[in-house]
This record gives C-alpha cells, structure tokens and sequence, in this order.
C-alpha cells in the first residue's frame, strides 16, 4: 500500500514502536500497518483517532421500477427520516463507538426538509437505468464535489478519521452493475440479494443489470461514464467522499459494497487514492470480495454484515480505537523489564 505522499518514514517508526509493546512481533497482524498507515496519512506517529464521525450520502435510484428491491422508493424517505434523528441503526452504533453521524442528501426522491440531515440534493432520485442513463455527467461530478467538500469541511473541523456509508433503496442493484463494469466479472458474481430478494427477484435483478451491460456497451477503463451510466448519486457522493480522504490526508474507512464501488470508482479516477482507504468488513453482496481484492484491501470483519448505513465502518472504528489504545500505551518491554524481541531479517526468517 504505497502512495507517494504518503509519509514512509512515520509508517517504519510505528512499525518500530509496535515492535516495542510487549507482545509477540506482529501480534496485532494487520491492525499494527493500519495504524502505521492511518499515521502515515496523518504524518506523526502520535496516533490521534478521536474525533471521527461516518458521513452517509442518501439518494434513490429509478431502477427500483424494474423490481429490483424488496422495497420502494418510499422507504428511502423513511429511513432518512428516522436517519437525521439518530434513530437508526447507525445512529445508535456510532453513538457507542463515540463516533458523530453526517447524513447528506444528495438525492432522496421527496420534497421533505430532513432535520439532521443536510440537504445537498441534486435532483429527486436518479433515472432507471434500464431506459436511460442514471444521471448526467454534470449532476454526478456535482455529486463527486459534495462529497469532497463534505471531507475538506470534516478536515476544518477536526476529524482525524471518516467512515462511509449510505441508505438508498436499490443501491445494491447500481452497486453491481458497476462493479461488472469496472472488473468485468459476470453480473451473476456481482448481484447479490440485496436488503432482501427471493430467488425471483434476484434473477429478474440480474437480467436487468446484463441487459444494461449489454445496452451501454461500458469499457472497464471509463469510470465516469460507468458512474453516470449504472451508478447512482450516493456511489458519486462517496467517490469524493475518498477523493478527499486522499486530497486532505484523512484516512477513510469504507463500509460495505456500495462504499467499496465508489471506493474504486475513486481509484480509477485517480490512481493511488486506495492508500488512504481502509476496509472494514466482508459484505455478504457478492460484489464485495471481488473489489476487495481489485483495490488489494484486506477486510477485517468477516461476519456476512449487510445493513449499509456505514454500520460496519463504525464497528471498524471501535477495533481501531482499541488498537491505538495498545499502541499509545505504557505496556513496553521497557516497562514490563523484558528484553524486546529481535526482528530476523528476510533471510533468517524465511530459513
Ligand atoms: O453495505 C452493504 O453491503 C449492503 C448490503 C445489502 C443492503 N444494504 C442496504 O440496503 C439497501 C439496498 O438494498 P436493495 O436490496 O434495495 O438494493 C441500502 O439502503 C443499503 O444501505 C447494504
Ligand atoms: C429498514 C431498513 C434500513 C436500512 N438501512 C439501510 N438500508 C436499509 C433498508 C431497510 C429496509
């Protein structure tokens, strides 16, 4: 995971002080090179992780026409609601963790003025991509912005580490049509069955998806075209969302398969965003582990979490948090009056 910008030589000296806290050499495994990463992005190896928060971007898509969700439109309306007075899911998780909640509406298909929510929207809902594309390259860029200035106002007010997430009816259905786009796999390999799709449901969203592949004829090498063509406006908001994360240095953790598609829609826009993005969970849409590996991100929970609303991000907060709290603490060698374990070199070890 490197990126120039990213400042190797804090990334060696944490590695070194992990190696100072008695505990077998790597014993936290891959938590130890996530907070050596999240002080690289800071730049000190003072790792400060207190104030951080999990901005949701909600927007309905007009695919939900086609049957593609258990639900309506409607529901996504509900869910915000009940999203903008901490009610939900996430409200409660992140309130645990000590984590704030930032939900933008980028485009929720109704007229209401959410309280807690802040109102960005650029339209109500997107196009069903079925008949036509989900939106124009000036509303997604728009929506690419608010997402980078959502992290650049994060940034003024002190957050030291984002979480993504989102609610939007049918965003697993956009999520895996551009997750084929983007690596090509087979939309079978990519759609799962969502908030919850019968066996019927699923073929129908699958035969959608293929017809759209088909239709729109998407290269792998065009990002934005895949964005507006399949996406959706809460996918666009999160890709700025990670194009801040690497503009103002603050790591970004992405929740599950609809954060990761814009995480490598992020990517493909701009090669090595990736280095400031860490991955939380295993979503148990398909799609998930497929760009997983694309971006070379390791998920750590693997418990078949599928809620969204960066629920699973906000879980990854709480581990982080604990990993720093070993990391800044007194329990060294030093301490403890143990001689430090020795680091074989390469060759020693692979003997
Ligand atoms: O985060 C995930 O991986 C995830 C997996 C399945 C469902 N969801 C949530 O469920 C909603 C989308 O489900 P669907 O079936 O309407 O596409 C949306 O609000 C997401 O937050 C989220
Ligand atoms: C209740 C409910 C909560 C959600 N949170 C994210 N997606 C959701 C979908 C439903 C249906």
């Amino acid at each position: 995971m490197q990126a120039e910008d990213i400042n190797q030589a804090v990334y060696k000296q944490i590695e070194k002080n992990w190696d100072n806290i008695a505990k077998p050499l790597d014993g936290l495994g891959r938590f130890e090179k996530l907070i050596a990463r999240i002080g690289a992005i800071h730049g000190t190896t003072e790792i400060d992780i207190e104030k951080k928060a999990v901005i949701v971007m909600c927007a309905d898509n007009g695919i939900v026409e086609e049957g593609v969700s258990q639900s309506g439109q409607e529901t996504t309306t509900l869910i915000v609601r009940c999203l903008g007075k901490g009610q939900t899911s996430v409200g409660k998780m992140a309130a645990f963790v000590g984590a704030d909640v930032i939900p933008v509406d980028v485009g929720v298909s109704s007229d209401e003025a959410f309280p807690g929510v802040q109102n960005r929207k650029i339209t109500h809902g997107t196009g069903n991509f079925a008949k036509s594309p989900s939106m124009t390259e000036e509303q997604t860029l728009e929506a690419i912005q608010i997402g980078i200035e959502m992290v650049a106002q994060c940034k003024k007010e002190g957050y030291r580490l984002l979480a993504t997430g989102e609610v939007g009816i049918g965003n697993t259905t956009t999520s895996a049509a551009m997750a084929a786009a983007l690596t090509g796999c087979k939309v079978s390999e990519a759609a799962g069955r969502g908030a919850g799709l019968d066996d019927r449901g699923l073929e129908r969203k699958r035969q959608v998806i293929q017809d759209a592949l088909h239709h729109y004829e998407l290269k792998k090498e065009e990002p934005l075209r895949i964005l507006c063509t399949v996406g959706g406006l809460d996918i666009a908001g999160l890709t700025g969302v990670f194009l801040g994360g690497m503009l103002c240095h603050i790591p970004i953790v992405a929740d599950g398969v609809i954060s990761l598609v814009a995480a490598l829609t992020a990517e493909r826009l701009v090669p090595g965003t990736k280095a400031y993005m860490i991955a939380s969970h295993r979503s148990k849409e398909p799609a998930a582990e497929i760009l997983t590996k694309e971006l070379g991100l390791s998920p750590v929970i693997d418990a078949g979490l599928a809620l969204g609303e960066g629920t699973g991000a906000v879980m990854m907060l709480s581990l982080l948090d604990i990993a720093r709290t070993l990391y800044q603490s007194e329990t060294t060698f030093q301490t403890m009056e143990l001689a430090p374990y020795e680091r074989f070199s390469e060759t020693e070890e692979s003997r």
